[in-house]
């Protein structure tokens, strides 16, 4: 029997439009110690992303989005306190946040009913995972900084209640289809407890000014053995340990994109989704949100 038809007209036996990818393709993050390509399959899979101010985690950031956005199976959501780290693009994103913590709350509140009425849908067709030719697109939701939000803007209210919401999506949505890549200057245990630490299966460790915060990003006594990002030359930028759920450290320089490769891409991005009838589609924030694809 043939594939179900995707909201793209695609099927997911279909032959892919020119120059596009799909979110269920690995990412590619850069090179090895050795020089070898590093992909990183990023479907079903979250990944965080620290390291000191300079360490390379916004450029690093920038290519799972333009991954994703090259991906007409996958929807954007950017957060970004700074905004214009990840500004570039919100032409091809269904949400982009600047600093506003409140429009953070309200977008990961909407992101939540999403995950539930995704799980509904799954728990009624008995199944435990979205499929490459489901009816709806995966989300990919990136976060920069993780601390502006959690612990800088706004007072300690927005920031437990943007903790619990990103804690939840982390937790929940990648079954669904929603995967969160988040990066912060501040790899501390408040910012990062250990229970939110592992539940991101891929992090990397740009260079960090201690042993311990190189461990709260990849893992307690990964310094004692060895590997620390504190050994990262600071003039070094992208280079860092990467880890993936249950493996070992390894060295890795991650791929640079520059504002000019980013605009280049965004052009490219948009109108691959504009011939193909993937163009952003605002998400209604409020009030009742009614049912999400
Ligand atoms: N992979 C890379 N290869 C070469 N240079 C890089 C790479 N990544 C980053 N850089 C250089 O380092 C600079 C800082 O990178 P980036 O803004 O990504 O750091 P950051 O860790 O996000 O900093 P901050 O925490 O202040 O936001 C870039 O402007 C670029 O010049």
């Amino acid at each position: 029997m043939a594939a179900p038809a995707s909201p793209l007209g695609l099927r997911s036996d279909d032959a892919r439009p020119v120059g596009s990818l799909s979110i269920f393709d690995p990412v590619y993050l850069g090179i090895d110690e050795y020089g070898h390509p590093i992909h990183v399959p990023i479907i079903f899979r979250n990944f965080l992303i620290g390291g000191e101010p300079g360490a390379g985690k916004s450029s690093l950031l920038n290519n799972f989005v333009a991954h994703a956005a090259l991906s007409l199976d996958c929807r954007l959501i950017l957060l970004d306190g700074k905004r214009v780290e990840l500004g570039l693009w919100k032409r091809v994103a269904d949400v982009f946040v600047g600093p506003s913590p409140e429009l953070a709350i309200r977008v990961l509140q909407r992101v939540q009913r999403m995950m539930d009425n995704r799980y509904e849908y799954l728990d009624w067709c008995e199944r435990r995972k979205i499929d490459p030719g489901d009816a709806f697109n995966a989300y990919l939701l990136a976060v920069d900084e993780l601390a502006y939000f959690s612990a800088t803007a706004g007072d300690k209210n927005t920031q437990e209640r943007f903790s619990t919401l990103l804690r939840d999506v982390v937790a929940r949505g990648r079954a669904v289809g929603i995967m969160v890549v988040a990066a912060t200057q501040r790899p501390s245990s408040d910012i990062i407890p250990t229970s939110l630490r592992d539940l991101f299966a891929w992090r990397f460790a740009g260079r960090c000014t201690t042993d311990s915060s190189s461990d709260i990003v990849l893992g307690h006594g990964w310094a004692a053995q060895g590997y620390t990002a504190n050994t990262i030359d600071p003039t070094n930028q992208g280079a860092g340990y990467l880890i993936a759920e249950g493996g070992s450290p390894m060295l890795a320089k991650s791929a640079y994109l520059s504002d000019a490769d980013i605009r280049r891409l965004r052009n490219h991005a948009e109108r691959l989704r504009h011939e193909h009838g993937v163009m952003p589609a605002k998400l209604r924030l409020q009030p009742d949100l009614g049912r999400a694809a």
